[in-house]
């Protein structure tokens, strides 16, 4: 349910816009909230949703450059791993199984994870999505395609040296029972062995920035601000399609 757009405004023409512009996927809807809408369950969204992935091993930054573009860009921040912290906080009944999860570094699974995404995204008065800390395996990543349906226009690598990264997330101090040092070298091998395919698919598919993500915080959203600049810069006409799906009529014979 999404297409590519096909044409971009000739006033445009730096060849990291042009770039950028061609990997510009529109959604009219997200699939699975079609038949719902069509129904009259979910008020149509208006616009198509813009979803960047935020990857990058544990401590590489994602959360803090996350709020840097939520305030220059006005995206909606989900971080998958505050999503499932809730679910723990609130007892919810797969609460202690993602408790244990977390404590051993290891991945929730899929379908967990989606559908609290797919909730916050329907929920959600914005159609600008960074979904930081997700999909962490293939199987994070083909299950999302298949549950909401639609592909990330743009994913984000904060690439960190591990010495970096267990140094801050050492010094994090937020009191998350994953903050450890002997969680956090299980948290790098699931990283190295079941993230990075996901970063090398994107890779491939031409849809990865990837940010070297040390130095200063504000050094570091330097590299990220022409990312989001670029596609901001691209005529409102052009970057969104009006949602048609809600034209649908669906005859409901059972
Ligand atoms: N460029 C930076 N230099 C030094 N410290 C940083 C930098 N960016 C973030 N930090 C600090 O490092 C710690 C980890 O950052 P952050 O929480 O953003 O990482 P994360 O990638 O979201 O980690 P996780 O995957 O564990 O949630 C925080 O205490 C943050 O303040
Ligand atoms: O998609 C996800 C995201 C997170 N987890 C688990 O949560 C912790 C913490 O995640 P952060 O993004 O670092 O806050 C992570 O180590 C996983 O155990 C997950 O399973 N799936
Ligand atoms: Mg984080």
């Amino acid at each position: 349910m999404w297409r590519r757009v096909a044409s971009l405004s000739s006033s445009i023409s730096s060849s990291f816009l042009a770039q950028t512009a061609s990997r510009l996927n529109t959604w009219e809807s997200l699939t699975t909230g079609i038949a719902q809408q069509a129904k009259g369950v979910i008020a149509p969204k208006e616009k198509t949703p813009f979803i960047t992935f935020v990857l990058g091993g544990p401590g590489s930054g994602k959360g803090t450059q996350c709020i840097k573009i939520v305030e220059t860009f006005g995206f909606a921040h989900l971080s998958a791993g505050d999503l499932l912290r809730r679910e723990i906080a609130s007892k919810s009944a797969d609460g202690a199984m993602i408790l244990n999860t977390i404590k051993e570094g290891k991945i929730v699974p899929s379908q967990v994870t989606v559908k609290l995404i797919q909730k916050e995204m329907e929920l959600s008065d914005n159609h600008k999505f960074l979904i930081d800390g997700f999909p962490r395996t293939e199987e994070n990543r083909v299950s999302f395609e298949q549950i909401i349906g639609v592909e990330p226009n743009v994913v984000l690598f904060f690439d960190c040296p591990e010495e970096e990264m267990v140094k801050r997330v050492l010094n994090r101090n937020e009191g998350r029972v994953d903050d450890n040092l002997e969680t956090i070298k299980k948290r790098l091998t699931v990283f190295q062995a079941l993230s990075l395919p996901v970063i090398n698919y994107y890779s491939e598919k031409g849809k990865l920035y990837t940010i070297k993500a040390i130095g200063t915080e504000d050094e570091i959203f330097e590299q990220v601000r022409p990312i989001f600049a670029a596609f901001e810069a691209i005529p409102l006409n052009t970057r969104w399609n009006w949602n048609i799906s809600a034209l649908v009529v669906v005859i409901d014979m059972s």
